[in-house]
């Protein structure tokens, strides 16, 4: 792969809190100290992945992402842009006989999340997700935020509550929902559903936040709505989306990596990628000569 911008400081730090001791699990902050933070929230290193069938997937693939920025992937249909989303935190484990290879490095801890010792539902809160297509639970709105948090074994109703609305207000849906938190999240609208399942993965205190097309299910309304809210979160929390719309990735990504046939073939900043693209097979694509 060719990182034509990048140079990376993997100096950690070692100011990471304690694990906490006490029987009910406190919540992690949403924005750590700036101490505590490193330019990196994760590396993939030599990532491989197989389906069950024995279809090599993604092949090899070497790829920093930068904490606090939006990572973009993009490329032609098939060339496992989705794979390699769901890879980062443990989809495909769902699916007996899928088989990654290489790591998935979670920083500053060092931990490797598809190692054999890593929890995939923990990793799971840890790396939220958000996909295509709106999906909340058939439960109320509350509880659809809520969810990750009982999973994470917090009980406390006041804890829960607080989470709740700050998860609402952080997808920038809580005004519209605050009077009707009990009530079914199918009555939202979809562009409304889809910033409640932002706020679902929100919730937990997710490092980093997995968006698998986010809009492509949404009006032109609802998606600026969103794009700007993706925006606004990648203050707080590392995002990396798929997206098939060149124009979304140009217009909110800091850093874009231009996926073919399983491959990273180029990763830098959105805007050399979109301006200056080193590898020829990246400049058909932007240039929509395929894909
Ligand atoms: N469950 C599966 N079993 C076997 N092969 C699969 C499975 N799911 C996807 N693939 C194959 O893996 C490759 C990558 O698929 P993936 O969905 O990750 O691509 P993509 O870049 O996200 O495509 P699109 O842009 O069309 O969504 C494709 O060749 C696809 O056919």
């Amino acid at each position: 792969m060719t990182d034509t911008t990048m140079t990376i400081d993997k100096t950690k730090t070692d100011t990471q809190p304690a694990a906490p001791t006490k029987a009910e699990p406190d919540m992690p902050p949403a924005i750590k100290p700036a101490a505590e933070r490193d330019p990196l929230r994760a590396r993939i290193e030599n990532f491989s992945f197989y389906y069950s069938n024995g279809f090599q997937a993604i092949k090899q693939v070497d790829m920093p992402i930068l904490d606090r920025k939006i990572t973009a992937i993009i490329g032609p249909s098939g060339c496992g842009k989705s794979t390699l989303l769901r890879s980062l935190n443990r989809m495909h484990d769902l699916y007996p006989g899928n088989r990654y290879e290489g790591k998935v490095i979670l920083e500053p801890e060092g931990e490797n999340l598809i190692g054999p010792e890593a929890d995939p539902v923990l990793v799971r809160l840890r790396v939220g997700m958000v996909f295509q297509k709106p999906n909340p639970f058939p439960k109320s709105i509350y509880e659809n935020v809520a969810a990750g948090l009982r999973v994470r074994g917090i009980k406390k109703r006041a804890v829960i509550d607080e989470a709740v609305e700050t998860a609402l207000r952080r997808a920038a849906i809580w005004d519209e929902v605050k009077d009707k938190l009990h009530g079914s999240a199918y009555d939202l609208s979809g562009g409304q559903q889809q910033r409640l399942c932002i706020a679902r993965g929100l919730a937990p205190n997710p490092e980093i936040l997995l968006l698998d097309e986010p809009t492509s299910a949404l009006d032109p309304i609802a998606t600026a709505k969103v794009e700007d809210l993706v925006q606004e979160l990648s203050e707080t929390v590392t995002i990396v989306i798929v997206t098939h719309n060149m124009q979304q990735a140009a217009r909110i990504s800091h850093r874009t990596a231009f996926m073919y046939l399983g491959e990273a073939i180029e990763f830098g900043d959105t805007n050399q990628i979109f301006t200056n693209p080193k590898h020829p097979r990246t400049e058909s694509y932007i240039t929509g000569r395929y894909g």
